[in-house]
């Protein structure tokens, strides 16, 4: 986490500087990320061939009011304007799934510090807004309640797109439908104060999502992903569109076939960078399998993952980062 005199520093702390730069592609024939009108007739297919062959575009026509987007993004500033014994009150109480301020889990095993301050909203944000704005605390639940419920049907929208691709059927994933099943999505509230040395800091390290899918707001570059045979792309941020970038869960139940992209945040020397990120999960006990889609079973493809649970991936990334994935191989 960011301690508070960061903020204000004109040389970049030893402990934020890393080894290793990352270099983006510049060449004038950069590929950009589909984008996407969800009213479009034949959204399903291109929806189907982002998955396959980036793991992420831009969504537009999805209905989310601008109105509601920009409340959101001024109440996320608000709070990361907080005092910062204010913030630390509703400090997470361990590195994993919980709710809070604090650093993402895998700080921990990363090499330097994250130029970095994140807010997890588990469940329903009152609890963290009472602690915040004990008074006054009504306008970010408000705002954050309406954004979580019009997510939550967009990225459920997308993920029965992708079941009926796949061939999953309702009883396979009953707990998908299932109101009471809260604890498997989570608002990320990223920030990334302005950096006096952004080429030499990392805002958060090359990561996947521990998702089915993500749905991610900023209105300030900073986003870049990994294409193969193209190395580090910048997602520029388009008025209205929403990114959607898939997880590991349904590259795992895809069987591979979707791209869980690799993905991390840059930060910069003017801007004050805040993203937004609905990330939704399979519950945590529950087997993700590739077998799972009926099409795999029936085509007598041979499984390129065991069966996994949310759990045991999260563990294995507090353990191994982004090598999680490769215990998960057959
Ligand atoms: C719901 C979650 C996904 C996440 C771990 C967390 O409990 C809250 C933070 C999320 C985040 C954001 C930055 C990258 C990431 C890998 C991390 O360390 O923290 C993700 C986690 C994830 O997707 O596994
Ligand atoms: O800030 C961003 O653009 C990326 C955020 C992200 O990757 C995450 O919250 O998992
Ligand atoms: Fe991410």
């Amino acid at each position: 986490m960011l301690s508070p005199s960061t903020g204000s520093v004109k040389t970049l702390p030893d402990s934020y500087v890393w080894p290793e730069y990352y270099e983006v592609y510049s060449g004038s024939d950069q590929p950009s990320i589909p984008v996407i009108d969800l009213m479009d007739p034949n959204a399903t297919e291109l929806i189907i061939q982002a998955c396959e062959t980036w793991g992420i575009f831009q969504l537009i026509g999805h209905g989310i009011p601008r109105k509601l987007v920009e409340d959101v993004e001024s109440e996320v500033h608000s709070l990361f304007a907080l005092p910062a014994d204010q913030k630390l009150k509703t400090l997470r109480t361990s590195g994993g799934a919980s709710s809070g301020y604090g650093n993402p889990p895998s700080q921990a095993l990363l090499p330097r510090k994250l130029w970095y301050e994140g807010f997890t909203i588990m469940g329903s944000p009152v609890d963290q807004a009472r602690v915040l704005w004990p008074h006054d605390y009504q306008g970010f639940r408000n705002t954050m309640n309406g954004y979580q419920k019009q997510v939550k049907a967009l990225v459920e929208q997308l993920i029965r797109i992708i079941f009926k691709f796949l061939s999953i059927s309702k009883e396979e994933v009953n707990w998908f439908d299932d109101p009471s099943n809260t604890c498997n999505a989570a608002l990320q509230l990223n920030s990334h104060p302005p950096c006096p040395d952004p080429t030499r800091a990392v805002g958060l390290a090359p990561h996947t999502d521990s998702s089915l899918f993500t749905i991610l707001h900023s209105w300030i570059e900073g986003l870049q992903i990994f294409k193969d045979g193209v190395g580090w792309i910048t997602v520029q941020p388009i008025p209205d569109a929403l990114t959607m970038n898939l997880g590991d869960f349904l590259h795992i139940l895809s069987n591979g076939r979707f791209v869980s992209v690799l993905h991390r945040a840059a930060v910069n020397q003017k801007y004050h960078r805040i993203s937004v990120a609905y990330i939704r999960s399979p519950p945590t006990n529950f087997i993700v399998s590739p077998l799972l889609s009926k099409t795999f079973a029936d085509s007598g493809q041979v499984p390129k993952y065991h069966p996994v649970t949310l759990k045991e991936c999260r563990g294995l990334k507090a353990k191994h980062f982004q090598a999680a994935l490769s215990f998960v191989k057959t």
